[in-house]
């Protein structure tokens, strides 16, 4: 982990547990998922997903998100996202196979999943807590990268620190404890050539 003044860098091939003052807890673990299984995994979603550009309202106009995204859970669930309602109709096989296993290993309970799709620099994730009521108080959020690298940043909603990195093909990034009410994450944009990258971001919707 490099440390500069206002900017933690976390390097993509470490793995660990950070404390992120003045509360919350993020865990790294780059290899969760073997590359060659991961590249298998990117082409499988990539072409089976049902991804497509949606609408979210941004002051109070709808604008079409720049990214692609995909939702998937055990049916009847459903997620209030961006003011829009998104229903689960069940777990396509590739995404089965991992909600078991983060279950089994984590006990996270986790029934649904947020799939995006960054096509490119352009795509991109604005600044947000994943805070909605839905995912109660201290949501455990488990979130698998896959393909192409993009800067993941977080900032101190009280503007007291930032961290940033990249997190690897194949990787598992843990978001837990009180760590939402306290900051805010993104994925900017970026003129670099960058590949496709696919996150997959596991969520416990309580009822
Ligand atoms: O693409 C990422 O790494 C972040 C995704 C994210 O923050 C979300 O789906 O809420
Ligand atoms: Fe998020």
């Amino acid at each position: 982990m490099k440390v500069t003044a206002s900017m933690i860098s976390i390097s993509s091939t470490d793995a660990g547990e950070w404390w992120l003052p003045p509360a919350g807890r993020i865990e790294y673990l780059p290899d969760w998922i073997q590359a060659s299984e991961a590249d298998r995994l990117y082409q499988v979603l990539e072409r089976s997903l049902d991804w497509q550009q949606r609408p979210i309202k941004l002051f109070g106009r709808e604008v079409l998100q720049p990214r692609l995204t995909a939702f998937h859970g055990e049916p009847g669930i459903s997620y209030a996202y961006s003011g829009k309602r998104l229903s689960a109709t069940g777990w396509p096989e590739p995404l089965l196979g991992l909600v078991r296993r983060l279950n089994e290993r984590l006990g996270g309970g986790f029934n649904s999943v947020l799939c995006n799709l960054y096509r490119n620099g352009q795509d991109s994730m604005g600044w947000h807590a994943d805070d909605e009521a839905e995912l109660g108080p201290d949501p455990l959020i488990a979130s698998i990268s896959l393909g192409g690298r993009r800067r993941f940043r977080l900032k101190a909603r009280s503007g007291a620190g930032r961290y940033q990195f990249e997190p690897a093909h194949g990787s598992l990034l843990l978001m837990a404890g009180d760590l939402q009410h306290h900051w805010l994450h993104e994925v900017p944009k970026t003129r670099q050539a960058v590949a496709p990258r696919i996150n997959l971001t596991f969520r416990r919707i309580l009822a």
